[in-house]
């Protein structure tokens, strides 16, 4: 029986204004455009992109840099608003991008553990049962109360990358996470996924490594500039993409 559909993108584009002039300050820049004085360019980084995800799915997109991967990801994910078309989903989703942007860097990490379980929604006593297991994953028994400001790249990305990935989402979401963090962290990763996916996680993949998204991916999202390519099997279109 086929799943239902989890993920509906439909004629999905998104604009964006690029300015190409160089302000030396921000009061330049507000005061040139309050005077209308500041040029745009149209810049369309999604045109008219439909596809549909189904429930256990794990779609991996790739193309080009600059051919919007992220820009999809991030429309999936609720942070961008699509300038014209709509993103239906079911369900919650856990997003894997920029990790470490909720972090207060002041704060020890025990301290971003609580403040972005909040964010995610869960309650302190949620987060009490999770805790334990965000430390065991992340390595950083030791670093606890320590301010995230002097982490490593590598540390903060272990520590968002265990409280983003608590719980079982219905669609997770991975943006380019996968490099972070060294090889023996990744392939820890990399079985959380598909843990997640063993137990019905649908998923949303980009990664610069196409071997990567062949081991992760079922489905294949090919973007080029923008437009849709094609959409289906993965083993197909990872040796076209591979050819090309
Ligand atoms: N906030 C923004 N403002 C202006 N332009 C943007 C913005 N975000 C993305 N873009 C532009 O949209 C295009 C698509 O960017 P996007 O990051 O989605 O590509 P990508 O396929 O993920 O690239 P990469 O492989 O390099 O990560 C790029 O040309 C980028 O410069």
């Amino acid at each position: 029986m086929e799943q239902p559909v989890i993920i509906k993108v439909d004629h999905v584009s998104m604009k964006f204004n690029l300015s190409s002039e160089k302000f030396d300050s921000f009061k330049e820049y507000v005061i040139k455009r309050i005077k209308g004085q500041v040029a745009m360019e149209e810049f369309w980084a999604l045109k008219d992109v439909s596809f549909e995800v189904r429930k256990g799915d794990s779609v991996g997109l790739i193309g080009l840099n600059g051919s919007g991967k992220s820009t999809m990801l991030k429309t999936i994910a609720g942070v961008l608003k699509p300038t014209e078309g709509a993103v239906e989903t079911t369900g919650t989703i856990a997003p894997l991008i920029e990790l470490g942007a909720g972090f207060d860097m002041d704060l020890t990490a025990r301290e971003n553990v609580f403040l972005n379980g909040a964010l995610l929604g869960y309650t302190r006593k949620e987060m009490n049962h999770f805790y334990e297991d965000i430390v065991g994953f992340s390595e950083l028994d030791n670093f606890m109360d320590v301010p995230v400001k002097n982490f490593s790249s590598g540390m903060v990305s272990r520590l968002a990358f265990a409280i983003a990935t608590i719980g079982i989402p219905d669609i997770l979401i991975v943006d380019e996470v996968l490099s972070v963090g060294d090889f023996q962290f990744q392939e820890k990763c990399e079985r959380r996924i598909h843990n997640m996916m063993e137990k019905g996680t649908t998923i949303l993949f980009v990664s610069h490594s196409i071997e990567q998204v062949e081991k992760i991916c079922n489905k294949i999202v090919w973007l080029e500039q923008g437009h849709m390519k094609c959409y289906g099997d993965a083993y197909e279109i990872c040796n076209e993409y591979k050819k090309s």
